[in-house]
């Protein structure tokens, strides 16, 4: 496995407004390897990409990205480091007037000089790689979900970026197209010689494919390790996460007022608030 480092967050705080969501994260993710990150919903998981694209910026501390402190470049850097990003979210949506082969060539015919016929080679290698060189006439009312999640894909490579992220790319999807495009980030990481970052849920799927697990919790890396160490850890926060349990450290409810309030009644005196 690879060990030099890519991605370096070094006691990163970060807070929307008077909301603390980030305090004093450390991660870091080497060249060539998947990492997922996990944490409850809410726990700022999507804000730690956010970070890493310059998308927003940090209260303290640094999040490094190719050896480049990401909130000390200038637009004209941060425009070119994104350029080697590349992103699937959930609902990756495609162009729905696009092709499947259009959708591919978008980003290259936005963004490179190459001559239009180097850019049908470079679509049928991206739409090849993920299964659907077959399919690349087709329009995204055509396809499976499955189907476009890997078109979505496609189009995320096509600029061959050093760094994938991935919100939730499992979401919506059966079996089936899980374990394909699950196979698939693990297959591209390596041929394509990238970072894969996993923000998920799907911890069963994850834990075959990644090299690496942060757990976030309270604003801080709670755990952290191999899928081996996190199959075996005994702490209640990663065995609720693992074994899919609704409820434990991770609590079930959002912080609120007490449920009476909230619904208008007069608590009982002496009633214990809710938490
Ligand atoms: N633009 C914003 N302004 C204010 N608060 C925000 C903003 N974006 C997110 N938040 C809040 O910050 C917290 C962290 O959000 P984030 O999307 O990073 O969490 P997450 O771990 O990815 O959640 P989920 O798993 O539910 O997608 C949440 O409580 C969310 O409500």
């Amino acid at each position: 496995m690879a060990t030099e480092p890519l991605i370096e967050f070094k006691d990163v705080s970060f807070a929307y407004g008077a909301k603390q969501i980030l305090k004093g994260v450390n991660m870091t993710m080497s060249r060539g390897q998947v990492v997922a990150i996990m944490g409850g919903s809410g726990s700022g998981k999507t804000t730690l990409l956010r970070l890493i694209g310059g998308e927003v910026q940090p209260s303290a501390g640094t999040v490094s990205v190719a050896g480049q402190v990401v909130h000390q470049l200038n637009r004209k850097q941060l425009f070119r480091l994104r350029r080697k990003m590349g992103m699937l979210f959930q609902f990756g949506a495609l162009f729905t007037d696009l092709s499947a082969f259009d959708n591919v060539a978008f980003q290259m015919r936005e963004h490179t000089n190459l001559p239009e016929t180097m850019i049908r080679d470079l679509v049928l290698m991206k739409l090849h790689a993920v299964g659907l060189r077959g399919a690349h006439h087709l329009m995204p009312a055509e396809l499976s979900g499955g189907m476009a999640r890997r078109v979505a894909l496609a189009r995320s490579i096509a600029l061959d970026p050093m760094l994938m992220m991935y919100d939730e790319p499992f979401t919506g999807l059966d079996p089936i197209s899980l374990g394909v495009i699950g196979s698939l980030i693990r297959h591209l990481t390596d041929a394509l010689g990238m970072t894969s970052i996993l923000v998920t849920h799907d911890v069963q799927e994850s834990l075959q494919i990644v090299d690496y697990v942060y757990f976030l919790a309270d604003g801080v890396i709670a755990a952290q390790g191999t899928p081996e160490e996190v199959r075996q850890s005994k702490m209640p926060f990663v065995h609720q996460f693992i074994h899919g349990e609704v409820d434990g450290p991770v609590p079930f409810h959002y912080q609120a007022q007490s449920y009476a309030k909230d619904l208008n009644m007069v608590a009982p005196a002496g009633a214990a608030t809710e938490s």
